[in-house]
């Protein structure tokens, strides 16, 4: 099986536009969530996940690697990097549209083994929108934002309304939240359009 890509995006799509209110280049993004894998901080083994606005549709997050992500002695676990890169994906299409959307679709490549101590640098970028379905790939690299290149992912984004949420959460999480608040960041989204 090569690696031969697909066309991306697989279909036509109209360019992305930022939110007007999304946060500008250079800011520090909060948890959006602190019992999310992640990026909370109620996660103790979570992958407490960082993300910072970059310029032109791009937001640039890191996570590092430690001993309760292995998979092999020593390495990472490919499923918890396609983990991050649907945090880093999500954050991305969160943030810049400031609208609340779900992962369709995620496809990772995993060119280089990850060991336990390495911070992945990840870049992610929108790419297109064709209705509902918004269309976001990124790429992370070991330590530096110029080390090489370890994954690669693209994945669909799907639009919903908030009642996504509400209606398929577990009852006692949304009372959690409900309660307290300020177990979400800053709302990432348009609650009112
Ligand atoms: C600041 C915020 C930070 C947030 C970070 C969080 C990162 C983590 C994000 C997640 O992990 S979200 C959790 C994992 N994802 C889910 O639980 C989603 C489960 N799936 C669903 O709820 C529904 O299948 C979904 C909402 C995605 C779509 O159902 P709908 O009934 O609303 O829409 P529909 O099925 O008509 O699909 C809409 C369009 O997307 C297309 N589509 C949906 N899933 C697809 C798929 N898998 N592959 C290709 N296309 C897909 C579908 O063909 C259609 O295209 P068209 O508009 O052209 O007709």
């Amino acid at each position: 099986m090569s690696r031969t890509q697909q066309p991306w995006p697989p279909v036509d799509t109209e360019p992305p536009k930022a939110h007007p209110d999304a946060p500008a280049p250079g800011t520090d993004l909060p948890q959006h969530y602190a019992r999310c894998f992640g990026c909370g901080d109620q996660q103790e083994d979570g992958l407490h996940l960082r993300a910072q606005v970059g310029d032109g549709h791009t937001i640039r997050s890191r996570f590092t690697v430690t001993e309760a992500h292995q998979g092999a002695p020593g390495l990472a676990h490919g499923g918890l990097l396609a983990c991050a890169f649907d945090e880093a994906l999500g954050t991305t299409v969160g943030n810049l549209l400031r609208k609340p959307a779900v992962t369709g679709k995620l496809e990772t490549d995993f060119l280089r083994p990850v060991p336990v101590g390495t911070t992945l640098v990840i870049d992610a970028h929108l790419d297109g929108i064709a209705g509902r379905k918004v269309y976001v790939s990124a790429e992370g690299r070991m330590d530096t934002d110029d080390g090489p290149v370890a994954v690669r992912a693209r994945a669909l984004f799907v639009l919903v309304d908030l009642s996504h949420f509400v209606n398929h959460g577990r009852p006692e999480d949304l009372q959690a939240v409900a309660q307290d608040p300020k177990l979400l960041g800053r709302l990432p989204v348009e609650v009112n359009p």
